[in-house]
């Protein structure tokens, strides 16, 4: 039985994988024959694009469904497919046929739509790496120009350079003959076979990890970070897989269809992203429909457009009022986040013959390579008298500015293993700031932070020679920018028709000084880089082992409370995007091992119940605990709790108390508490540090901190002080004041 587990029963699974590939090619050549003998060459016609515009629609859903971006050029990556795959056919055919043969092989189609693809998804890096640094709508500003760019660097083509006249300009893709066509070989089988293996990627990706970590940029982008995913890398990622369907979606249209520049304008990326909105944003297979209702929808209306004389613009007022229905009626679109899926009823089946996930041992891994600095946490440990072997953080003089605003200045704190701190102080004090440092939200002005004995912020100690080989070789880099950017300047501000010795020798001066400036400009960034660590990006830090909740809830709304959890796990994954595409089977096993660790930890938290609950859906409290246990998931060295009390009622602070204490021990953490409830701190802490107007005013036990005569002076004004002070009581009453006012 144990050897028919272990070897007979991966040979199942690949012999399922080649079923489900044969599967697919099977029922598209089926479907292939029975549109061809059967139905005739105008509805062919309309299957034909149906297909695409599903492969289209499913890929555009990629960035715009689930990782709640907003691009609407998503025609131009299709017509970069378009272009290259017929490019690639087009000399296939001057190469081998002599531009005689129209009849190509499929093997040539797949050539072109790899091609396509190759070419968009270069396209999508170069657009996303700039676009997806940034929030907000810059993403759909960038698309829609690239969109517009393509079309018109197309239309021009023969006028930039002689040797592109093969494009056609304008008038669609000709050859450089002026009447070659395209060889239609798109047919029926290749179109559907294609639309399946994307839509199945697809589907692949969606229920991963990996998929979920799109989805949680989605929901917010600064949890998302905080939870060790690299928001814009996964962004850029997502952008590039949505733009290499495209590519292919567009090379099969090109042996579909002939196509000119215009084809791929701004309303056929409009229509894309009408399909997403109204099969559901983050759905494929409401998307999937969606694309065949919006192909199918102006057959059908056909008759009306001719009874009353419409122009075939009319479309774009029937799409229009449909999506102004959709975010009327059902903004989430027709199924939403869901799928039409048999997932439930399998599920069903599989318990009725009682299997669990078997368990493995997931590798953790981490990327990131940190200085090593003992000075800093020499000094602390002469100061202080803690050993730095014990010291978990160490932060010294840290200071951040926000424009004219100091928020801290010249803050100083430590933190032993497996301490319980409180971070104490009047509003605007300064605290979330200190958190939002420590997670890498901001960066520092001044300071320098140890995290478990090496720099996450502040002065490095380089030797001068890697140092200065560094700052060369970005130099290098820098330079080679520059030189490419002053040649495309020079030469595009000078018009090749006025050019002569003289404007050439301006031109040789022009770049010249671009390209020293943009050397320079790299060796002073990389010298100043390689002195000073900023510190880390959020997603840097919590794979450090630094994790948070937020003053203000920030859980993933709309995901599961096990996905909340079980996206803990991403950070120390050890598979990666094709793993998540093909579903393979340490990608499987991994993913059993987190939905094994998060249903664990939900359990001993008494969440599971909620497992399958969106995280919007539960009672406060439960979300206040939920985001403590998402924080656990990462497996923290070091726990931030940003006012987790605030908003709960006096018996869930009791329990609240019990549970930090309790994740203190078992976790074996070190937790540094955020809090206004006086009681609380007071309660379960054993230091606390105040601050106020951005500088620590005190630091020591609970007891020092309530008779500290600064503190209430901080909390209740200067005249507190001024009581008289026959006896100590007016600490007790300023402190008791304190309490209350706070
Ligand atoms: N991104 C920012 N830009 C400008 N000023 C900021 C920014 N973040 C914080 N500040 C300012 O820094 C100061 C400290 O804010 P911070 O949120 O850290 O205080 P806090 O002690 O956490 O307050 P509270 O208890 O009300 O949450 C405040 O004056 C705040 O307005």
């Amino acid at each position: 039985m144990r050897r028919e587990g272990v070897i007979i029963r991966p040979v199942y699974r690949a012999l399922a994988r080649v079923g489900i590939v044969l599967l697919i090619l099977i029922t598209a050549y089926c479907f292939n024959l029975v549109v061809s003998n059967t139905i005739n060459d105008y509805v062919t016609e309309i299957i034909k694009q149906c297909g695409i515009a599903i492969i289209l629609a499913v890929s555009l859903n990629i960035v715009n469904g689930l990782t709640g971006q907003f691009s609407i050029g998503h025609a131009g990556f299709m017509s970069v497919g378009a272009y290259t795959g017929a490019s690639i056919t087009y000399w296939v055919e001057m190469a081998y046929f002599h531009g005689q043969n129209q009849n190509l092989g499929l093997q040539w189609l797949l050539v072109a739509m790899l091609g396509g693809g190759i070419a968009a998804g270069i396209c999508g890096y170069l657009v996303g790496v700039p676009s997806l640094r940034l929030r907000g709508d810059y993403l759909a500003i960038v698309t829609l120009g690239f969109g517009e760019i393509i079309r018109v660097l197309i239309e021009n083509s023969a006028e930039i350079s002689p040797s592109l006249k093969f494009l056609g300009g304008a008038v669609g893709f000709v050859g450089a003959s002026g009447y070659y066509q395209v060889p239609l070989i798109s047919n029926v089988f290749i179109i559907y076979a294609t639309a399946a293996f994307v839509i199945l990627l697809c589907w692949n990706l969606k229920f991963t990890a990996h998929g979920l970590a799109f989805m949680a940029i989605r929901e917010d982008e600064v949890a998302a970070e905080a939870m060790g995913i690299p928001t814009t890398y996964t962004k850029v990622i997502a952008f590039v897989l949505s733009s290499f369907f495209a590519g292919v979606g567009g090379a099969l249209y090109a042996h579909a269809e002939f196509f000119q520049p215009i084809t791929f304008n701004f309303i056929l990326s409009m229509n894309y992203v009408i399909m997403v909105v109204l099969g559901g944003s983050g759905s494929i297979t409401g998307t999937t429909l969606a694309a065949i209702f919006l192909v199918v929808l102006p057959e059908f209306l056909k008759p009306v457009q001719h009874r009353f004389g419409l122009p075939d613009a009319y479309r774009v007022v029937i799409y229009a009022l449909l999506l102004i229905l959709t975010m009327l009626l059902r903004p989430q679109g027709a199924f939403g986040m869901g799928e039409l899926s048999l997932k439930p009823l399998v599920e069903r089946l599989k318990s009725r013959r009682g299997r669990t996930p078997t368990s493995s041992s997931v590798q953790q891994t981490t990327s990131v390579s940190w200085a090593q600095d003992q000075e800093v946490g020499n000094a602390v440990a002469e100061r202080e008298g803690v050993r730095p072997t014990e010291q978990v953080l160490v932060v010294e003089n840290l200071s951040k500015k926000f424009a004219g605003l100091s928020a801290l200045s010249e803050v100083n704190l430590y933190l032993r293993k497996g301490e319980l701190v409180g971070l104490i102080g009047p509003n605007g004090a300064g605290k979330t700031t200190v958190f939002n440092i420590l997670t890498g939200v901001y960066e520092p002005t001044e300071g320098h932070i140890l995290f478990c004995g090496k720099t996450i912020a502040g002065k490095r100690p380089t030797p001068f020679a890697p140092h200065l080989v560094r700052a060369l070789r970005d130099t290098l880099f820098g330079g080679a920018g520059g030189w490419i950017l002053g040649t495309i300047l020079a030469t595009s501000i000078l018009p090749s028709s006025h050019r002569n010795v003289h404007t050439l020798e301006v031109e040789h001066v022009l770049e010249w000084i671009i390209t020293l400036s943009f050397a320079a400009y790299a060796f002073i960034v990389s010298w100043r880089a390689n002195r000073y660590l900023p510190g880390l990006q959020p997603h840097q830090m919590a794979e450090l082992g630094i994790s948070r909740t937020f003053q203000n809830i920030r859980l993933f709304a709309n995901l599961s409370v096990l996905d909340n959890v079980r996206l803990g796990a991403y950070l120390r994954r050890s598979t990666n995007l094709f793993d998540a595409l093909f579903r393979s089977e340490r990608l499987q096993k991994e993913e059993q091992e987190s939905v094994r660790k998060a249903r664990e930890l939900l359990n001993r938290f008494n969440l599971l119940r909620f497992e399958k609950e969106l995280a919007c859906n539960l009672p406060y409290g439960d979300q206040r605990r939920l985001e403590i246990v998402r924080a656990l998931a990462t497996q923290p060295k070091l726990l931030l709790l940003d006012e987790p009390a605030a908003g709960m009622n006096p018996q869930e602070k009791m329990q609240l108390m019990e549970l930090i204490r309790r994740i203190r021990e078992e976790f074996e953490l070190t937790v540094l508490l955020i809090e206004h409830d006086m009681k609380l701190v007071m309660g379960i802490c054993e230091r606390i540090y105040v601050l106020d107007y951005g500088r620590i005013i005190a630091e020591g036990k609970p007891e020092e901190i309530r008779n500290n005569p600064e503190v209430i002076a901080a909390y209740l004004g200067e005249e507190h002080l001024s009581k008289p002070t026959a006896d100590d009581s007016w600490n007790r009453v300023s402190i008791q004041d304190a309490e209350e006012a706070l």
